[in-house]
């Protein structure tokens, strides 16, 4: 079975080319291709599918076995792949995912994508949507964990994000992290930002909802700066620069909350066949 190893930001992801939706997608085999001692390694895997609305449809699976309706980091890979592979002939593709199309622009130099801008689409902000429990919006509220009272902003970027510019030391982030993915607010987890605001950028901390700890985050780095908007930290409408421990993202808000768009790199780090 042919595959493709690719990271943005560190955030890592083996591909394969599923046109005929037929390579395995079940827990036991996501695991043992993500293990980065018996398997390939990876955050988790990018399928490429077949799609009627749309130029390729993406299926992402969590290096636990889980299934993950949206991956920021994945999608610029994905886009490079269908580009720089002649897939997609067009610099302008949309791609389909559990949490909806998204609009892409590749950046290539000589025929190779260097730089992928995404139209991540509305972020949901009604907790009903995220989804999270209670009513109308989770906007600078606390919720107990670990002991704690911790200060967040819940919005949804497809998938789930928590995101906390509360001040914490490391030994307390690194205990919140898996106790926050799984909290009972959450009725399908969610992933988890540690927000520190600089002058000029945002520092951020992931635990990703089925991946632990990466070195970057997509969906988190839009779902950050939304969160930032939000509380008054950032405006919305300017280009908002998030560092990751793998990297930093720019990410722009639109100013009626319609859209975020979310700019960075994609690289592809080796391929190989792999038996099952
Ligand atoms: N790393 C991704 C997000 C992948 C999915 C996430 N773990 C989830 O389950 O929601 C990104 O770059 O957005």
């Amino acid at each position: 079975m042919k595959f493709w190893k690719y990271h943005g930001l560190g955030n890592d992801f083996v591909l394969f080319e599923d046109f005929k939706s037929e390579i395995p997608a079940d827990p036991e085999f996501v695991r043992y291709i993500c293990d980065r001692h018996f398997g390939i390694g990876g955050d988790g895997i990018l399928y490429i599918r077949k799609d009627v609305e749309a130029d390729a449809y993406m299926k992402i699976m969590n290096s636990d076995g889980s299934e993950a309706e949206m991956c920021g980091n994945g999608i610029r890979c994905f886009a490079k792949h269908l580009y720089d592979f002649g897939i997609v002939k067009s610099e302008k593709m949309r791609i389909n995912t559990l949490g909806g199309i998204k609009y892409i622009d590749v950046k290539a130099e000589n025929g190779i994508v260097k730089e992928v801008s995404v139209n991540m689409g509305a972020p949901y902000l009604e907790v009903k949507d995220i989804p999270m429990n209670g009513n109308g919006r989770f906007i600078n509220k606390k919720i107990t964990a670990a002991g704690m009272e911790i200060t967040g902003t819940a919005v949804g970027m497809g998938n789930p994000h928590f995101v906390t510019f509360q001040d914490l030391n490391d030994e307390n982030i690194l205990k919140l992290g898996p106790v926050l993915e799984k909290h009972e607010m959450f009725p399908r987890k969610t992933n988890v930002e540690f927000v520190t605001a600089k002058e000029d950028y945002l520092d951020v901390k992931v635990y990703e909802r089925g991946a632990a700890w990466t070195n970057a985050c997509g969906t988190g780095a839009c779902a950050t700066a939304v969160a930032a908007t939000l509380v008054g930290i950032c405006p919305t409408g300017k280009d908002i620069a998030i560092h990751l421990p793998g990297g930093t993202l720019s990410i722009n808000v639109k100013n009626d909350y319609s859209s975020v768009q979310m700019t960075g790199p994609a690289e592809m780090v080796f391929e190989g066949e792999i038996n099952w």
